[in-house]
C-alpha cells in the first residue's frame, strides 16, 4: 500500500502543458525528490498535490483517501498535508515558539507549550525560541519550518526547493540533519530540487520530470547506474559516450573488445555509456592521450583520447598527476554496460 499515489496527472495552463501525464507512488516514510530542467512542471505538480492548483486529469490518493479525482478537489487544509516553501514562509511578526504554536489549534496553553518544547528541543531549536525570522540564520529558519509542519503530523510533507537558498556548507550539514528527522518520525515526503546531488543523497525513490512525464521513478542506484536514456544519464551525473559496434555476441568499442549475450541489445551501433569512474590506469591497458585536466583536490578530472578518436572525461585520484600531452594506459572497469541506440547511424 502506498501513502502518496498520483495517477496521470494533467495540467494545462493557457500557453502550455507542463504535466501531460505524471504517475509515481511513494511508500509509507520514503522520501521521493523530483527533479528536472527549470519549468518542467516540478513545483506545479507539489502544488496539485497539496490542493493549492487543480489539474485537469488524473488523481492523487493521500493515505488510502482520495483528496482528487474527477468527483472530488478536497481543499487544502483537509488533505493533511505539510509544505515547505523555498523561502520557508515563517510569520514575521511571530518568534519561534509562536510560529510553531499557530498551527496547533486544539488544548489548554499548557498542553500546546508542552509539545511546543518537546518539538523544538527535536530540532534543536530550543535555545532561540524568542527570537524572531529576521534574527535567524537560514539553516535556523528551514528547522523552525520543519518544526512547524511536523508538529501538525502530517499524513505527507512536501518540500519545494527546501536547500536552494542555503550556502553549501551549510546545506551539506543540514541535509543529513533533516532526512533523519524524516526518517525518525517516518512521515512519507516528496521533495523538489535542482540538483541532482541532493536527490541522490537524500531519497529512496529519484523521478526524472521530462515533457509532461516522469521518465524514470526509481532508486538513486538505478537512476545513477540504470539511466533509461542519455537525457537521465547526463543529468544524474558526468558522462562520456563511445561508440559501440555488436556484432554476434561480441561489442567493439575503443576500448577494446567484450563478450557480451544481452538479449535486449540486437546486433547494431550503440552509443556506450561511460561514467568517470568505470575507467582506471594501468599499463596493460589501453592507449590515451591527456588532453585536459581540472584539479579537483581529492581527485582530479581528466579529458582523455583513445586512438579510437573517441573522447572520455575520467576521474582519477589527484596523486596520480599526468601533464596534458602525456600518454597513458587505461582499462575499463564496468560493472555492466548501459549502452543507447547511436545518434551517429
Ligand atoms: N499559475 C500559472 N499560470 C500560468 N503558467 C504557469 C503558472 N504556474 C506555472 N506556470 C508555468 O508552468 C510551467 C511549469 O512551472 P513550474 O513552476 O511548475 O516549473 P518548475 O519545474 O517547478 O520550474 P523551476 O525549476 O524553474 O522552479 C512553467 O513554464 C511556468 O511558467
Amino acid at each position: 500500500m502506498y501513502t502518496l499515489e498520483v495517477k496521470n496527472i494533467e495540467k494545462t495552463f493557457s500557453a502550455e502543458k507542463p504535466l501531460k501525464s505524471v504517475n509515481l507512488n511513494l511508500a509509507s516514510g520514503e522520501i521521493g525528490c523530483l527533479v528536472g530542467p527549470s519549468g518542467c512542471g516540478k513545483s506545479t505538480l507539489l502544488r496539485i498535490i497539496s490542493g493549492l492548483e487543480t489539474a485537469e486529469r488524473g488523481s492523487v490518493k493521500i493515505n488510502n483517501r482520495m483528496v482528487f479525482d474527477k468527483n472530488i478537489n478536497m481543499p487544502p487544509f483537509k488533505r493533511n498535508v505539510g509544505m515547505i516553501f523555498q523561502d520557508f514562509s515563517l510569520f514575521s511578526h511571530m518568534n519561534v515558539f509562536e510560529n510553531v504554536a499557530f498551527s496547533i489549534k486544539k488544548g489548554s496553553k499548557a498542553t500546546i507549550k508542552k509539545k511546543v518544547y518537546s518539538i523544538l528541543e527535536c530540532f534543536q531549536i530550543s535555545d532561540i525560541k524568542f527570537k524572531y525570522p529576521h534574527e535567524l540564520s537560514g539553516g535556523q529558519q528551514q528547522r523552525v519550518a520543519l518544526a512547524r509542519t511536523f508538529i501538525k503530523n502530517p499524513d505527507i510533507l512536501l518540500m519545494d526547493e527546501p536547500f536552494s537558498n542555503l550556502d553549501v556548507s551549510l546545506k551539506d550539514k543540514l541535509l543529513k540533519e533533516i532526512k533523519s528527522i524524516i526518517k525518525s518520525y517516518q512521515t512519507t515526503t516528496l521533495m523538489v530540487t535542482h540538483s541532482m546531488e541532493e536527490a541522490l543523497k537524500m531519497s529512496d525513490k529519484v523521478g526524472i520530470l521530462k515533457n509532461g512525464e516522469i521518465i524514470q521513478w526509481a532508486s538513486p542506484y538505478a537512476i545513477y547506474h540504470r539511466p533509461v536514456d542519455k537525457f537521465t544519464a547526463d543529468f544524474s551525473g558526468d558522462t562520456s559516450y563511445i561508440h559501440a559496434r555488436l556484432i554476434n555476441g561480441v561489442l567493439e568499442t575503443g576500448l577494446g573488445k567484450f563478450d557480451f549475450n544481452d538479449k535486449k541489445y540486437s546486433d547494431g551501433e550503440y552509443d556506450l555509456l561511460i561514467r568517470p569512474e568505470d575507467i582506471t590506469v594501468s599499463s596493460e591497458g589501453i592507449d590515451a592521450k591527456v588532453l585536459n585536466k581540472e584539479f579537483m583536490g581529492a581527485y582530479t578530472n581528466y579529458q582523455i583520447k583513445l586512438s579510437s578518436d573517441d573522447k572520455i572525461l575520467i576521474k582519477l585520484p589527484s596523486h596520480l598527476n599526468f601533464s596534458i600531452g602525456t600518454n597513458i594506459n587505461v582499462t575499463p572497469d564496468f560493472k555492466h554496460f548501459i549502452m543507447f541506440p547511436s545518434e551517429k547511424t
